[in-house]
């Protein structure tokens, strides 16, 4: 089968600083897969890398066994690929419907619009009005899945999503994902934290010092061995 996103022995750089190393790894469609990793082994730079803000020399990007041209994060979109940044990135001056609507500058079709978004997250519906930035933590969170959602992408790209969210909030936001990879859409999901991972995604890739060091099926393995694998 031919997978939806595939890295194949990619390298990656930030000017002369070799940052990933030879890193393989693939999304199927509507699959669910993991990018592990403590901080600063090159999680996110997997996402900079396709969307040309890290530089590739050597390897290949393919969608849908094509060759990706590298792509700036607003015109991802058209390639069906959303990203949902580290942050969140939330447009302060701009009130929650107005960063909605900024996720389907590039839109394609699909079931998701705004009343779509505002089904999934009632409470950006009451709140539409507000500044973005209104919104506690796991708010900015939902409205920035749902910016992303409004792209209809085939692939949701998630950079450490938990990051700040309370524990509660994080399995809210479980559920929430679990219930998107029921619509069909693929999500990769970069985490250091296993709370949303375990039961969210089917696969899983670690990366440690830039390379890919453990790879398996979520159901596989035992959250000590996979700690572990994070740790090492
Ligand atoms: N713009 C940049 N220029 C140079 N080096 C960078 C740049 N951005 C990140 N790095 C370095 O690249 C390495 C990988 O960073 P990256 O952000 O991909 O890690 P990460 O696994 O996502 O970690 P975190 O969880 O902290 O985001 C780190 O050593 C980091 O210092």
């Amino acid at each position: 089968m031919t997978a939806l996103l595939e890295f194949d022995a990619v390298n990656a750089y930030y000017g002369a600083a070799h940052i990933l190393h030879g890193v393989s790894l693939k999304v199927d469609e509507g699959e669910r897969v993991a990018v592990l990793g403590r901080n600063g082994v090159g999680k996110t730079t997997i996402v900079n890398t396709l969307l040309a803000l890290a530089t590739m020399r050597g390897g290949a990007i393919r969608m849908r066994g094509a060759a990706l041209p590298r792509v700036a994060g607003h015109t991802a979109a058209m390639h069906g690929i959303a990203v949902v940044p580290q942050g969140r990135k939330i447009l302060p001056n701009l009130s929650i419907e107005e960063n909605l609507k900024l996720g389907a500058a590039l839109r394609r079709p699909g079931r998701w619009d705004l009343d779509a978004v505002y089904a999934l997250f009632p409470v950006l519906r009451e709140r539409r009005h507000t500044p973005g930035t209104a919104l506690s933590g796991g708010q900015q969170q939902m409205l920035a899945v749902g910016r992303a959602l409004m792209a209809n992408p085939d692939l949701l790209i998630l950079d450490e999503p938990s990051e700040g969210l309370a524990p509660v909030i994080v399995d809210e936001l479980a559920g929430v994902l679990r219930d998107l990879a029921g619509t069909g859409v693929a999500i990769l999901l970069i985490e250091q934290h296993l709370r949303l991972v375990r039961d969210l995604s089917e696969r899983f890739y670690v990366i440690s010092k830039g390379a890919v060091s453990a790879t398996g099926v979520m159901k596989d393995v035992d959250q000590k061995t996979l700690q572990a694998s994070i740790m090492r």
